[in-house]
């Protein structure tokens, strides 16, 4: 029910939790009505929308576990919620839970929360990288049974320093990641859609190669880019053979963009000698291949758990939702809609 004081108000609707910006979320309550759904799963969800519970709601918010109870934002879901609907404002730089194409088609603009998440998820990757390099995983499980270092030594690790670091996916957070291991001593190399301008290269020293070039000369490959129907199992068992022996593989973009299964085959025959991952293919869901390996160092998906970075990512949807609201634009409209804003 709307008070006296926001009826009339543009209306928002709330699809998840507010955890750190109260104050900036209080402030869009200056200046739209804030709408939250009832349901907790998918089905009441659309049977809520398709009521009308959120009728006139112009702009969204959504983090990224309100996809418990709306699922894939796709066609059947924007059916159910209403016309005026403009902007939906995800808080993530990942959006592959969003079907941007239904979204375009309907008019609806998407926000993403671009290079607020590239230190903490850079960070994330070299602590992958080194732990992997270091075979850490091994003896922390060893030292965690009561064995110390295992009843057979860990196998010994190998340094950065002189390592080719292929980065596939060379954006925000794979630049972040390539200027760190840069310190680190190691050769950068990239592969990304598009090639980056000479000067941004030459400023973090990163070489441009083909794709297979990148497989097939890294020591360490660092998974950096976004999923969607083009990078779903960009690596996969053919991809792998093309690898060194002895490869380290570093994932914090999405687990599908590793075929999962491929990459559990690869470790287990040593092809790939160990790998830090961030992201599964289904999460919360790991592969048992995984798990079972004790080279595999597994973290739970933590990139950006740090109070700085979800605090500077709450703040950055909040504002593409103040400017959807205010001005009817976005601050950082997804790339594929980017002609949208002209
Ligand atoms: N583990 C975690 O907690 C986090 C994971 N992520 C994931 O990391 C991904 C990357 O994030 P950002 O660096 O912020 O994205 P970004 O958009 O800044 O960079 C992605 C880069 O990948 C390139 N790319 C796209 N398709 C490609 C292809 N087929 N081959 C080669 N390059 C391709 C793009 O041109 C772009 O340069 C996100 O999409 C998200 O899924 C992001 C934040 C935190
Ligand atoms: O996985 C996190 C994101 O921001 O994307």
């Amino acid at each position: 029910m709307a008070s006296s004081k926001s009826a009339g108000r543009p209306k928002v609707l709330l699809l998840g939790v507010i955890e750190h910006a109260q104050s900036s979320w209080e402030a869009v309550g200056e200046i739209a009505q804030i709408l939250t759904p009832k349901s907790n799963n998918r089905a009441d969800f659309i049977q809520e929308a398709s009521s009308g519970a959120f009728d006139g709601c112009v702009a969204a918010y959504r983090t990224f576990d309100s996809f418990e109870v709306t699922g894939k934002i796709d066609g059947e879901l924007l059916q159910a919620l209403p016309d005026s609907l403009r902007f939906l404002c995800h808080n993530g730089a990942g959006y592959d839970q969003v079907d941007v194409h239904a979204c375009t088609a309907r008019g609806i603009r998407v926000s993403n929360t671009p290079t607020a998440v590239d230190d903490a998820t850079a960070d994330m990757g070299i602590f992958l990288l080194l732990g992997a390099l270091r075979n850490v995983a091994v003896g922390m499980a060893s030292l965690r049974a009561g064995e110390w270092r295992g009843k057979t030594l860990p196998p010994l690790g190998h340094d950065p320093q002189g390592k080719v670091l292929g980065i596939l996916g060379m954006g925000g957070i794979g630049r972040n990641m390539a200027k760190k291991a840069l310190v680190f001593g190691m050769q950068i190399r990239y592969h990304n859609r598009t090639r980056l301008d000479a000067h941004i290269e030459k400023e973090i020293g990163a070489e441009y190669v083909d794709f297979d070039t990148l497989l097939a000369g890294s020591d360490v490959i660092s998974l950096n880019l976004p999923l969607n129907p083009k990078t779903r199992h960009i690596i996969s068992r053919n991809e792998f053979a093309k690898m060194k022996a002895g490869v380290v593989i570093v994932n914090t973009a999405r687990g599908a963009v590793i075929d999962e299964a491929a990459l559990v085959e690869a470790l287990d025959s040593g092809h790939v000698s160990s790998a830090g991952l961030d992201v599964y293919e289904n999460e919360p869901d790991v592969h048992p291949g995984l798990l079972a390996n004790p080279r595999v160092l597994l973290v739970p998906h933590m990139g950006t758990f740090t109070v700085e970075t979800e605090t500077k990512m709450e703040e950055w949807a909040i504002s593409n939702v103040r400017m959807a609201v205010e001005s009817g634009r976005l601050r950082s409209i997804v790339p594929e809609q980017k002609s949208m804003e002209r």
